[in-house]
């Protein structure tokens, strides 16, 4: 496998429509998994291994809220639903993220999730994902970590189980399809995260390490 790092992407100037005068490379990863799998917690020790800009589309749903925005109040709604918030605001938060982050690598987290925000990211942004990292878990294992992430963490009011099982349910419908197309075009890379953090890491490592 070649290097992710040297790999031709898309260029930034289509990231911010035009607006950015440089011809900077963008390379982006889409991770994807199912609610639980352990995509933030990988992708923070990618971040700190391999010079990405961790982008997770739930983060920045959650701070949209929490700046008080006209959306905030249907954003809070769909998430207490598990529901998808709608392509236009995710795909407007990836955006400035990415153009305020000065990088031009990218794990953008917990998107796309469905193809509606497949399609937006790629008709808005011109980007084609290098590869998608796909965390492949239990749904009993994944429901133990989040139900142990509620009791930890205050910032999650959807690790509910009613909220969860939802979740599921929108994992299985309309996110697996994602992981699906991406498949047909060979661009999956799938990983066992169904053992422990450090075990899931090394195996993440060789995909981002270029073959010698
Ligand atoms: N491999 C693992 N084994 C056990 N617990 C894990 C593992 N990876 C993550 N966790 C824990 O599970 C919960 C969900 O992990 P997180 O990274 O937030 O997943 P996601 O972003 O996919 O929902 C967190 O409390 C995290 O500490
Ligand atoms: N692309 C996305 C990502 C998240 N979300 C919403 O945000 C919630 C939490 O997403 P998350 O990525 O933080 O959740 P995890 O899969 O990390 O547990 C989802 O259940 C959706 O309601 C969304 O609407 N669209
Ligand atoms: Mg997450």
């Amino acid at each position: 496998m070649g290097s992710v790092v040297d790999a031709p992407s898309a260029d930034l100037t289509k990231v911010v429509n035009g607006c950015l005068s440089n011809d900077k490379k963008v390379t982006v990863v889409f991770v994807l998994g199912g609610p639980g799998s352990g995509k933030g917690t990988q992708c923070a020790s990618i971040v700190k291994n391999f010079g990405f800009t961790h982008l997770s589309a739930g983060d920045l749903l959650r701070a949209e809220i929490k700046s008080g925005s006209e959306n905030g109040t249907m954003i809070q709604n769909m998430i207490k639903e598990g529901k998808i918030v709608p392509s236009e605001v995710t795909v407007k938060l990836l955006q400035r993220a990415m153009q305020e982050s000065g990088n031009t690598k990218f794990l953008i987290d917990g998107f796309p999730r469905n193809e509606e925000n497949r399609d937006a990211f790629e008709k808005v942004t011109g980007i084609e994902p290098e590869f998608v990292l796909f965390f492949d878990c239990s749904e009993e294992e994944m429901e133990r970590r989040l139900l142990s992430r509620n009791q930890v963490s205050g910032d999650w009011d959807d690790d509910n189980i009613e909220t969860i099982r939802k979740r599921f349910k929108v994992f299985v419908e309309s996110s697996v399809p994602v992981v699906e197309y991406y498949d047909a075009k060979f661009k999956v890379r799938k990983i066992n995260a169904g053992k422990s953090i450090d075990e899931v890491f090394e195996a993440v490592k060789t995909i981002f390490t270029p073959a010698n």
